[in-house]
């Protein structure tokens, strides 16, 4: 494997009112090109403040320290990364059409016509294994469920064929069947087309079952990466461990491989 993106000394601070919040201190990362690296650790440990970074989009406000050196230059979002949310109400436009919404990255980013754009958001529709995708491409986001909102919003995400996708939080509002669904074809797409995938949860077991290694952080450090086994059968922090007694049930089966 080779290395997408190194982060090196990052850190990131907030200025709320008077006070000022680090909400990433002195990261060092490195991600493999192809892997499916799972970032985990409690609310407010900066798990989302390092995809904002990866993606550029943290507010101005933010004061930034050390350095992120993608191997291939900086990547556009939207292009090159794309994004899913846990709320898809904050990426879909209740407004505009399934279609368009899909079809949009590839008109913006590929320059295809609307015509072809709505073709290809049409095969994005069946790849993420909605039913009647023709249909859906004049359906509104109000008309859909939970579940097949974020496999609208993994479509939009990757309409213009991504080499990264970050999903953070998106399966966690759904309930446990869909969300196992929704892991699973993650799981299916990203291998399928050697897209790198960033999945943040505040889930250890969802994580060790999709991904190939683990960031575990903690108040806005990493306090541990390593192979997704190693982490969880042998984790080298009490942190992790009491992370793994709190949140991993091992009699609980597998959620890829449940999904049909
Ligand atoms: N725009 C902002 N302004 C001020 N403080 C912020 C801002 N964004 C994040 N923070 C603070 O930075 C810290 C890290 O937040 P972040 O959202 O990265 O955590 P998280 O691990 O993603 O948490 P969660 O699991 O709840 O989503 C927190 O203390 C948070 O309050
Ligand atoms: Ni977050």
């Amino acid at each position: 494997m080779s290395a997408l993106v190194n982060i090196s000394n990052l850190g990131v601070t907030f200025r709320d009112g008077p006070r000022r919040v680090a909400a990433l201190s002195d990261v060092n990362l490195t991600i493999e090109a192809g892997e499916r690296l799972g970032i985990i650790g409690e609310s407010g440990s900066g798990k989302s403040t390092l995809a904002l970074a990866l993606t550029g989009l943290l507010p101005a406000s933010a004061e930034v320290s050390g350095r992120i050196d993608w191997a291939d230059g900086q990547p556009i979002l939207g292009r090159d990364i794309g994004m899913v949310f846990q709320d898809p109400s904050s990426s879909l436009d209740p407004v505009m059409s399934i279609g368009e919404q899909v079809a949009e990255g590839a008109v913006a980013h590929l320059g295809l016509s609307w015509g072809a754009a709505k073709e290809r958001a049409r095969d994005l529709l069946a790849q993420v294994k909605l039913p009647d995708p023709d249909g859906l491409l004049r359906a509104f986001p109000h008309q859909l469920s939970g579940g097949q909102r974020q496999r609208v919003a993994i479509a939009a995400a990757m309409a213009a064929g991504p080499r990264v996708l970050i999903a953070d939080e998106a399966t966690s509002a759904l309930d446990t069947i869909v969300q196992a669904e929704v892991v699973s074809l993650l799981d299916g797409l990203v291998k399928q087309q050697g897209i790198t995938l960033i999945f943040i949860t505040h889930d250890i077991a969802l994580a060790s079952q999709l991904a190939d290694r683990i960031a575990v952080f903690r108040h806005a450090q990493l306090v541990e990466v390593g192979t997704a086994r190693q982490v969880v059968t042998q984790p080298r922090e009490a942190y992790t461990a009491a992370l793994l007694g709190a949140h991993l049930d091992l009699g609980t089966p597998p959620l890829i491989g449940v999904a049909p």
